[in-house]
């Protein structure tokens, strides 16, 4: 098809004020509507406050397999203060590379790195762009820019991002104060080095549409327009599209693709859409999609997995800013993991397996929640950590997503002056719960337990390698079933409940291989390592 535009989204992201939107605008021709600070409050401010998009178009590469025509570069310039992260979040999803922007004389910041850990959720491919090379001096140019390469480089070390191009970049030499005709810097570098790393991405049309509005606005005589970004299907003049958050259905009118009239889009492309009868005030960001194809949810089944950089444990039943697909509310977490005989399991990255029993936990399992002190009294070898965990999210409010889709859950109330990430979690939605009274409807089925942890005492110490217990089971209690189940002894030692003695719920327990050095009267405790269950508890 000659002419065709194939559509990149190119997210630029980084800390305030590295010079986002200078380096979005020096890089674009055609600048859409909302692009650059246009809002009065954003020029008052001279902060980015919204995803601006512009963007700019290069002759197709030759062999991109895509015949003759243009490769479009879509800028998504997301703002960079720390209270605006959600639409940094939103922004992200939409884009298929990531420039991130660092200012050369101060490297890694706050929310950059935020940006990196949001970058290696919800996006392939990275550009790392040292802007501001202007402020450094002339002799010492080379030699900085090399040192914050290098310092870049070990940052990206340890991410999936690891080898990305580094560039150096000035997009707006000589500051605010300069005049516009200053040229930028490495700028027609950037755009070779975007060509070479923009993959054509593949786009599906199939499925059902939809998209993640980012603006919405009427025009006298037209009607509304929503502007965004295409995640799924395609969509055609006269369609029928649902905005399911309001629960209305419109006819598409007509669409606009950077200025231009189009009768058809896919996934990938970024649209204006014109409806009529339809007030801008009631939809500002949000999703728009064939009618009835998303479903609104009170709660939902994640598969979770801990950000490295978040300090502190993810603790069942806190409370987090929950980011599902394009909406952020708040909900509460409840972590649970696989029986321990199952922590090898190989991951199910699509699906939830209601057939199986799972481990509920006070939090997250990971190797930084736990203690040196919960190290020394385990007997299980700390490297055993499950190879997939999940959570049952509650929302204070219901929302609206695609399945399968990205959550990330955060700490946003955490004083965005202190130098530390808010992203704490992020993983899949395997299952939402559409039905509100969801806790007498579904839960019931969810399987998870609680281990039972039970406390007795050692009455008398055999030989060095048994002991008799007490006070761990009445004396009608059948000990036959609890034969073979491993207990541990708070002098460090473990072992195992050989049989009942006597007739009041005593019984006698072998260490197997090991010295007593336990003295009469210590506390013996079961342990709460399992296979077998001691007892398992449904939770709700
Ligand atoms: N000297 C110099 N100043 C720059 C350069 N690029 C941007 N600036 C200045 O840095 C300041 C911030 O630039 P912006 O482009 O608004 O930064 P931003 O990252 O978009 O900021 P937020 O969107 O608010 O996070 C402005 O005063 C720019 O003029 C550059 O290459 N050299
Ligand atoms: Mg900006």
């Amino acid at each position: 098809m000659a002419g065709r535009r194939v559509n990149v989204n190119v997210g630029v992201l980084g800390h305030i004020d590295s010079g986002k939107t200078a380096l979005a605008r020096a890089l674009s021709t055609t600048a859409s509507t909302a692009a650059f600070d246009k809002q009065p409050q954003s020029r008052e401010r001279g902060i980015t406050l919204d995803l601006g998009f512009s963007c700019f178009a290069v002759p197709l590469p030759a062999g991109a397999g895509a015949g003759a025509g243009q490769l479009q570069f879509t800028l998504v310039d997301c703002p960079g203060h720390a209270s605006l992260i959600r639409t940094i979040i939103g922004g992200a999803q939409i884009i298929d590379l990531m420039m991130l922007v660092i200012d050369v004389t101060k490297g890694m910041q706050t929310q950059s790195a935020e940006c990196l850990v949001i970058g290696q959720i919800a996006c392939q491919k990275l550009i790392v762009v040292l802007n501001k090379i202007d402020l450094l001096t002339e002799e010492k140019r080379q030699a900085a820019i090399d040192k914050m390469t290098k310092k870049m480089q070990k940052t990206l070390e340890n991410t999936k991002f690891r080898g990305s191009p580094i560039i150096p970049v000035a997009a707006k030499p000589g500051g605010p104060e300069a005049p516009e005709t200053e040229t930028p810097q490495g700028i027609s570098e950037l755009i070779e080095l975007l060509k070479s790393q923009a993959s054509i991405p593949t786009r599906d049309p199939s499925g059902p549409f939809l998209m993640a509005v980012d603006h919405c606005f009427s025009i006298k005589g037209q009607g509304t327009v929503m502007t965004g970004t295409i995640l799924s299907g395609s969509v055609n003049l006269g369609d029928s599209v649902e905005i399911p958050a309001l629960k209305v259905v419109k006819k598409v009118k007509s669409m606009q693709m950077f200025h231009t009239p189009v009768t058809s889009a896919m996934q990938g492309d970024r649209l204006g859409i014109c409806v009529t009868q339809f007030d801008p005030k009631l939809l500002e960001r949000g999703l728009v999609c064939t009618p009835e194809s998303l479903h609104t949810i009170h709660a939902a089944i994640v598969s979770v997995k801990k950000i490295p950089y978040f300090r502190g444990a993810l603790q069942t039943k806190a409370k987090f800013h929950i980011t599902v697909g394009h909406e952020t509310v708040m909900g509460r977490v409840m972590f649970f993991s696989p029986a321990p005989d199952q922590f090898d399991c190989e991951p199910l990255e699509e699906a939830f397996d209601f057939g199986k029993e799972y481990l509920y936990q006070e939090q997250y399992l990971s190797k930084d929640s736990t203690t040196a002190e919960e190290d020394k009294k385990s007997d299980q070898p700390v490297e055993k950590w499950p190879k997939q965990q999940w959570a049952l999210l509650e929302f204070e409010k219901p929302v609206t997503c695609p399945k399968l889709c990205l959550v990330i859950g955060s700490k946003l109330d955490t004083d965005i002056l202190a130098n530390t990430c808010r992203l704490a979690f992020h993983g899949i939605m395997l299952q939402g719960l559409e039905d509100k009274n969801y806790t007498e409807t579904f839960l019931p089925k969810l399987k998870v337990y609680k281990l039972k942890h039970k406390e007795g005492h050692v009455e008398r110490v055999i030989d060095d390698y048994s002991v008799i217990g007490r006070s761990l089971f009445k004396k009608e209690t059948n000990i036959q079933i609890f034969v073979g189940l491993k207990v541990r002894l708070s002098s460090g030692e473990s072992g195992i409940i050989e049989s009942g003695f006597g007739q009041s719920g005593k019984f006698k327990i072998r260490i197997p291989g090991e010295c007593c050095s336990f003295q009469e009267g210590i506390q013996t405790r079961i342990c709460e390592i399992p296979p077998p269950y001691l007892v398992l508890l449904i939770l709700r």
